[in-house]
């Protein structure tokens, strides 16, 4: 007998669409299955204005295929010179839906990130005033905190104490993967929530390392040990509105994620549907999914649910996904969580 789930059309919270021939090659990826997606700020040279951002928004729209409805939700990159007024600009003008933070050195692209957390002050004031949300990438820079601790320790020394001298502000604390993480957020009593992604719910630091290291499992934040997957598992498939999807789809092309020092990043656009449909299933909770992707982040972000829905069938047979997306930079590999996925989304 074949089971199908209808839900209200997904949106991804995090999603990064790059530029130029990546852009063009991922962005239906995503446009299949999500209405509407966080687009991050990341590029070379980073979105750090609001014309940045509007000439971005129009790169984007015009790279979709004509076929496709998307919309992109823009953020802005915050630098330690960004000006709050154009922050506030681009908020009443309905252009951006969130800023973005990245200690500097972080992450992929986070060199113009912040590093004097008081040169920021101004524009996060500016922001809790105006209920426009802060998102997160969690992981302090520092050499000398191990890179499996580098999420926890931020909380502690970066992130709560920003919210405590910030009061009102919204953070989302992107991509989380510890139990930390979860703890953390289930501890504040308002404006704070996170996103998790497809791959964290799936692959452990095992999965990274044993039996030869992998690239293509290869993120920021790292995975960590199997506990922490387990505590976001069990976060997202609470229903709890405070987490939502944010697939963090971050294509890479394969030489560059096969190297000797290869880039962050998975891809997952192409089958996040069906993968996470597996995952809740697996923990009994189907039931939940339509909370984690279609109504917990529109409920945060303070937007309407997607009038649309998207109907997802478990078939007789596993599915078939594409090992990688061709683009005129080359392939970029689809994430394979390497087990058999019998979930489709129905067209
Ligand atoms: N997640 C990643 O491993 N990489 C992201 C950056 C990020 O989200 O930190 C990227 O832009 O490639
Ligand atoms: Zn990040
Ligand atoms: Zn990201």
């Amino acid at each position: 007998m074949t089971q199908s789930l209808t839900i209200a059309r997904p949106d991804d919270w995090h999603l990064h669409l790059r530029d130029s021939a990546m852009l063009k090659a991922v962005l239906p990826e995503t446009a299949r299955h999500f209405d509407r997606a966080i687009i991050m700020p990341n590029l070379v040279p980073p979105v750090v204005t609001g014309a940045q951002a509007a000439a971005y928004r129009d790169r984007i729209l015009s790279a979709l295929p004509e076929e496709m409805a998307f919309e992109p939700l823009m953020t802005l990159y915050l630098t330690e010179d960004t000006d709050p007024a154009d922050v506030a600009a681009a908020h009443t003008s309905g252009l951006i839906k969130a800023v973005k933070l990245y200690p500097a050195g972080a992450t992929t692209n986070s060199a113009s990130g912040v590093g004097d957390f008081d040169k920021v002050r101004a524009v996060l004031e500016k922001m809790a005033e105006i209920g426009l949300p802060l998102c997160v990438h969690g992981e302090v820079t520092d050499q000398d905190i191990d890179i499996f601790d580098r999420e926890a320790v931020f909380i502690d020394r970066v992130l709560d104490p920003i919210r405590r001298a910030t009061p009102g502000l919204r953070v989302v604390m992107e991509h989380i993967t510890t139990s930390n993480g979860v703890d953390y957020v289930k501890s504040q009593a308002a404006d704070l929530g996170a996103t998790i992604t497809t791959h964290h719910l799936i692959i452990n630091r095992n999965h990274l390392l044993v039996g030869g290291i992998k690239p293509h499992y290869y993120c920021l934040p790292v995975a960590k040990r199997e506990s922490h997957r387990l505590a976001l598992r069990a976060a997202a498939t609470s229903g709890d509105a405070r987490f939502f999807l944010g697939t963090d789809s971050a294509p890479h092309t394969d030489p560059n994620k096969e190297s000797a020092c290869g880039c962050a990043g998975c891809f997952t656009a192409t089958n996040t549907m069906p993968l996470l449909a597996h995952v809740f299933e697996e923990d009994g909770a189907l039931s939940t999914l339509e909370n984690f992707v279609s109504r917990n982040g529109p409920a945060f972000y303070r937007l309407p649910v997607n009038a649309g829905s998207m109907t997802l069938t478990k078939q007789n047979a596993p599915a078939s996904f594409p090992a990688k997306i061709e683009t005129e930079d080359g392939p970029v590999t689809v994430f394979d969580p390497g087990f058999d996925v019998y979930w489709t989304v129905d067209t």
